[in-house]
């Protein structure tokens, strides 16, 4: 079995893989800061609780867009497993041709799982930390990305500096005119992302002049797939198969 670690900016997801399936699934907070020692322990514990068998754990793939949590991840993984992780970013060489040269592995990772499994143009739309939109063509061209602040990131900084705003449910209100504060809220918040992810598709899509094929995925796509036919799949395992496949390609060019 493969072990698939993302690290993300909120969360670190993993995923084991039999072949290609995704045979369990679990995350776990990327903060507050956490020694290896601590990350050591609570992988250990994780692994019991998803009733894992350590042993049959045989490789071990790493994503990551957190650069100081890379080191302690890897070190206490290759502790409790006593084999080496291979690390996967976008110096992992693929089909896919791309022009930016700070692209985070979870977009180059996006990218990869889009182009593997989708036909036509895609675009990958990751609800994480950061909102990001990575768009790639049916030749393996990343034709672009773009970066916003993430749904919960936004909410969060929206409730910091204001005095009598304060946590909301994330749940769909009825109507766009919202009749107490958390409505208005959750209208702003949820109707507000969906009307940006709708107008940034529709604007992709004049630029390169053609129907792209949407796929999304991160911690709050859930909330928004169902509410545009624009959005035609949700998938939270996206990015980890994706990083997957930039495992299977970095062991065939026999890459550590
Ligand atoms: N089941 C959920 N329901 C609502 N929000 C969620 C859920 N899971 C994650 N989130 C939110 O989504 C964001 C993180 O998504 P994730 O894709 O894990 O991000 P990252 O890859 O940046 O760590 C966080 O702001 C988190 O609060
Ligand atoms: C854009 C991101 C912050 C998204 O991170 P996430 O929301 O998944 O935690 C990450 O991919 C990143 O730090 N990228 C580097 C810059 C770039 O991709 O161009
Ligand atoms: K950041």
């Amino acid at each position: 079995m493969l072990l698939v670690v993302n690290i993300g900016n909120s969360n670190i997801r993993f995923g084991v893989f039999e072949g290609d399936e995704c045979v369990n699934s679990w995350v776990m907070n990327t903060k507050p800061y956490k020694t290896e020692d601590e990350l050591y322990s609570q992988f250990k514990i994780a692994f019991k609780n998803y009733d894992i068998d350590i042993n049959r754990i045989k490789d071990i793939a790493v994503g990551s867009v957190v650069p100081h949590l890379t080191y302690p991840v890897r070190k206490s993984l290759q502790r409790l497993h006593n084999i080496k992780t291979t690390l996967v970013s976008k110096n992992t060489p693929t089909e896919l041709t791309f022009m930016s040269p700070q692209m985070g592995t979870d977009l180059y990772a996006n990218a990869y799982y889009a182009f593997k499994k989708y036909e036509g143009t895609k675009i990958v739309v990751d609800f994480g930390t950061a909102l990001t939109l990575t768009c790639v063509d049916k030749n393996g061209e990343i034709k672009g990305v773009v970066i916003a602040p993430g749904v919960i990131t936004s909410l969060k900084s929206l409730i910091g500096s204001t005095a009598q705003l304060s946590d909301i449910e994330m749940r769909t209100p009825k109507q766009t005119l919202g009749k107490d504060t958390e409505e208005c809220m959750q209208s702003g918040v949820i109707f507000g992302f969906l009307s940006m992810v709708e107008g940034l598709i529709d604007r992709i899509n004049k630029e390169l002049k053609e129907e792209t094929y949407v796929i999304a995925t991160g911690g709050t796509g859930h909330i928004f797939a169902p509410l545009t036919s624009k959005i035609k799949i949700y998938d939270r395992l996206h990015t980890i198969k994706g990083l997957r496949e930039l495992y299977i390609t970095q062991k065939k060019e026999g890459l550590q």
